[in-house]
């Protein structure tokens, strides 16, 4: 797969028996080539979302970004401030997004639902999330479970999963009520380990830059069963440089909302991440000291890491 063309590789995920191995290894085939030369795919899982849960998470999603301001604002993280509320304010884009970080916990679900609907909280919107991201999180591990398999590198599936959890950021494009294309979001690479990204309604605007940074792929969903995957800078960093962390940006036009549901493979607290010794050889040579991830994740929120085309390379660069 030499040519980038201008459509994102789609490969379907659904009904992956482990016992069809022959499906499963050519599956694990595309998803490497794919991951290595655009950085993400769109994903079909007939099914692994279902038709009312979607639109049950939809209608949440919607009356959370119609809440009051100052309760939005309360949505803060003072450790990762970018794990927090942003808006139009923050940014000259679009944008407006809210974030749980921890979203396949109860506890942690339920602690957002009630610091946003402090009279009663919102069980219904707690139980469609973390049903929902519990879905998408499935997604995240057969394509990370494929990657390790594809470079041989089993024995680090558990420890691979085991590290890390997942945050969940929702995304409100408002209608830019022009035809003329606006920019929704920046471009920008997801720092983390995998991005597993829906898109709820069916206006488009995910753009995939293409690796020899010469085309904006259109990451339209054929079908809105369809799920874009992307690797995160972390994911480039444990693979030695294999896989490509593509920069992405949103770009809307016309009078229709947009609204998105992100799930991130975020490293746990205190992870350092470290190339396998596997990955590194004469042919390959060590591209990223280790590092502790949050550490990095910093660094790329200081005036250096924002201004850097690389921050990674900047932070840790072997
Ligand atoms: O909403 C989208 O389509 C993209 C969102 C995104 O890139 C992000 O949240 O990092
Ligand atoms: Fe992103």
């Amino acid at each position: 797969m030499n040519c980038v063309s201008t459509k994102l590789p789609l490969i379907d995920l659904s009904n992956l028996g482990e016992n069809d191995s022959s499906r499963w290894e050519s599956t694990e085939i595309q998803i490497r080539e794919a991951l290595q030369e655009y950085g993400g795919f769109e994903a079909t899982y007939i099914n692994l979302i279902p038709l009312e849960l979607r639109k049950s998470v939809g209608d949440g999603i919607r009356q959370l970004f119609d809440l009051p301001l100052a309760t939005k604002l309360l949505n803060k993280n003072p450790h990762i401030p970018f794990h927090s509320y942003v808006n139009r304010n923050d940014s000259d884009a679009l944008v407006e997004s809210i974030v749980i970080d921890g979203a396949l916990s109860p506890h942690v679900v339920d602690t957002f639902a009630n610091l946003m609907w402090p009279d009663q909280g919102n069980p219904t919107f707690s139980k469609d999330i973390l049903l929902y991201c519990e879905k998408l999180s499935k997604l995240d591990k057969i394509v990370r479970r494929m990657v390790l398999e594809s470079l041989g590198l089993e024995k680090y599936i558990d420890e691979h999963i085991n590290s890390t959890y997942y945050v969940c950021r929702v995304q409100k494009y408002e209608a830019p009520r022009t035809p003329h294309s606006t920019l929704g979001l920046h471009s920008h690479t997801d720092k983390n380990i995998m991005t597993i990204l829906h898109q709820l309604n069916h206006v488009n605007g995910l753009q995939i830059l293409s690796k020899d940074g010469k085309t904006w792929i259109p990451a339209d969903p054929t079908s809105l069963d369809s799920i874009i995957v992307m690797v995160g800078t972390t994911l480039r960093a444990w693979t030695n440089g294999r896989l490509h962390d593509p920069f992405h940006r949103v770009v809307v036009s016309g009078d229709e909302t947009r609204y998105t549901i992100g799930l991130f493979t975020v490293a746990k607290e205190g992870c350092v991440i470290k190339t396998p010794e596997e990955l590194v050889n004469e042919d390959h040579p060590l591209l990223y000291k280790p590092f502790d991830y949050y550490k990095f994740i910093n660094f790329t929120t200081t005036d250096a890491g924002r201004a850097s085309p690389d921050p990674l390379k900047e932070y840790c660069g072997a």
